[in-house]
C-alpha cells in the first residue's frame, strides 16, 4: 500500500483540485503566498515531498538509497489525488516538484488538465552533482547544504529576510535521507525526450537570476510542450513564489482561473485575491484565518472592502516599499492612539522586514509629530508586542 505524503488543503470542497508540489528542501509553505488566492476557485492541495515538512523518509515505501526516482514521487501524487477522488485535477510545481508534474503530464496525460512549471527543468544538469550532494547529506546532514541552497534560492538582496531565514529553517529541518532521496531522483530524471507528449496547456516560469534551473532550461521546456507559453520574472532566484509571490501569483492566476464574462468582476476578483494575498503575508495567516472565521454578515461588507481597498489596491502598489508602508502605517496608528492596531502592525513590520531597532526609531521620529504621550503608549505596546514574541530586542 502506498503511504500517503503529508498534505493540506484549502479552499471549497467541491471547487476543481489544484496540486501544488514543493522544491527540493522546501515544505508546503513555499506556496504560502500564493495558497489563499488560489484557493477562491480551486480545491488546493499542497503536499511535502518524503522527508520534508510532514512527510516520512520512509515514503516512497522500501526504496533502497540510490533507488527513488520522480516516477515514485509521480506515484505519491497520484495515490493522493486517488484518496481524494481527483480524477483529474491541475498541477504547479516548482524546481522538483514541477518535474513530478511534468512527468504525470506525459506518463498520465488523462488526469493533469492544466500544468504550470516554475523554476524547473527536463533535467537538472549533470547526474554527478547530484550523486555528491546526496552523498554529503548522508554523511552531514542539510545543514551542510544550507549555504549553497541559500545562494540559489534567493538574490543577494531577498536572503536574510524573514521568508528567506523561515524557508531555510524548513530546509534545515528536513530529513536527511529524505532530501538524499529526493537528490537520486533528480540525478536520474531526463523528460526531455516526452516533452511532446504532454496535452495540457502549460505556463513555464522562470526567474531571471535563478542559477538551478536556469532560463535556458525553461526555454527548453516550453519549447519542447506544444501548447506551452513561457514568463520570465526579473528580481528573482530560483525560489520565484517566495522572491516575487504577487508576480507568480498573478501569473498562475492567469493561467488557471478562467476569465469571467464579466470583466468588472473579475478584476474585482482579482483584487480581492491579491489583497488577500498580501493581508496574509503581512498581517500572517492566524490573524486573518482569525479575522475570515469572526466573520458575521453584519461585518461580511467590511472584510470584504478592506481586503479590496486597503490590501488589494493600496499595499499591493509598487511605488512604496512594504518596509516603507509598515513605517508610515505605525505612525498613523502612533498618532491616532489606536493601541490594539498597532500591536498588530508592530506584528506586521517586523515580518516586512523591520528590526525592533528600526521600530524604535519609527516612534522616536513620531514623538516628535505625534507627540510625547502618544509615543510613550506607543512604546509600551511596541515593548508588550516585542517580549510576548520573543523577539530579541538588539540583533
Ligand atoms: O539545489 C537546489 O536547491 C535547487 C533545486 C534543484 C531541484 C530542486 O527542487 O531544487
Amino acid at each position: 500500500m502506498t503511504t500517503l505524503p503529508h498534505h493540506r488543503i484549502d479552499g471549497p470542497a467541491h471547487a476543481p483540485v489544484l496540486i501544488l508540489g514543493p522544491s527540493l528542501g522546501t515544505s508546503l509553505a513555499v506556496w504560502d503566498a500564493q495558497v489563499p488566492a488560489l484557493a477562491r476557485r480551486h480545491r488546493v492541495v499542497r503536499y511535502d515531498l518524503p522527508g520534508h515538512g510532514g512527510t516520512l523518509a520512509g515514503a516512497p515505501a522500501d526504496t533502497a538509497p540510490g533507488a527513488t526516482r520522480v516516477a515514485d514521487l509521480a506515484a505519491l501524487v497520484l495515490a493522493l489525488a486517488d484518496h481524494l477522488g481527483a480524477e483529474q485535477f491541475a498541477y504547479a510545481g516548482i524546481s522538483l516538484g514541477g518535474a513530478v508534474g511534468a512527468h504525470l503530464a506525459a506518463h498520465h496525460p488523462e488526469r493533469v488538465t492544466r500544468l504550470a512549471l516554475v523554476c524547473s527543468s527536463a533535467r537538472f544538469g549533470e547526474p554527478a552533482g547530484w550523486h555528491e550532494r546526496a552523498a554529503l547529506v548522508r554523511e552531514k546532514g542539510t545543514d551542510a547544504v544550507a549555504p549553497g541552497a541559500l545562494a540559489r534560492w534567493f538574490t543577494p538582496d531577498f536572503a536574510g529576510t524573514h521568508t528567506a531565514d523561515r524557508l531555510l529553517d524548513d530546509l534545515r529541518a528536513a530529513d536527511a535521507e529524505g532530501y538524499a532521496a529526493c537528490c537520486d531522483a533528480l540525478a536520474a530524471y531526463d523528460l526531455r525526450a516526452a516533452l511532446p507528449r504532454i496535452a495540457a496547456p502549460t505556463l513555464v516560469l522562470a526567474g531571471r537570476a535563478d542559477t538551478a534551473t536556469p532560463p535556458a532550461h525553461a526555454r527548453e521546456l516550453a519549447d519542447g510542450i506544444p501548447d506551452a507559453s513561457l514568463l520570465e520574472l526579473a528580481g528573482a532566484a530560483h525560489l520565484a513564489p517566495a522572491e516575487r509571490p504577487e508576480a507568480v501569483l498573478s501569473a498562475l492566476l492567469g493561467h488557471f482561473v478562467a476569465p469571467d464574462s464579466d470583466s468588472d468582476s473579475d478584476s474585482d476578483d482579482n483584487r480581492y485575491a491579491e489583497g488577500m494575498a498580501v493581508r496574509r503575508a503581512v498581517l500572517g495567516d492566524a490573524h486573518v484565518d482569525r479575522a475570515v472565521a469572526r466573520t458575521t454578515d453584519f461585518t461580511a461588507d467590511f472584510q470584504d472592502y478592506i481586503t479590496r481597498c486597503a490590501w488589494g489596491e493600496i499595499w499591493t502598489r509598487p511605488g512604496l516599499d512594504r518596509r516603507t508602508r509598515s513605517c508610515l502605517t505605525l505612525t498613523a496608528l502612533i498618532a491616532h492612539g489606536h493601541q490594539e492596531e498597532l500591536a498588530m502592525h508592530v506584528r506586521a513590520a517586523i515580518r516586512n522586514g523591520l528590526t525592533p531597532e528600526d521600530i524604535k526609531e519609527v516612534l522616536l521620529h513620531s514623538a516628535v509629530y505625534c507627540g510625547v504621550p502618544a509615543a510613550n503608549s506607543a512604546f509600551a505596546t511596541a515593548q508588550r508586542v516585542l517580549t510576548e514574541d520573543g523577539t530579541p530586542l538588539t540583533l
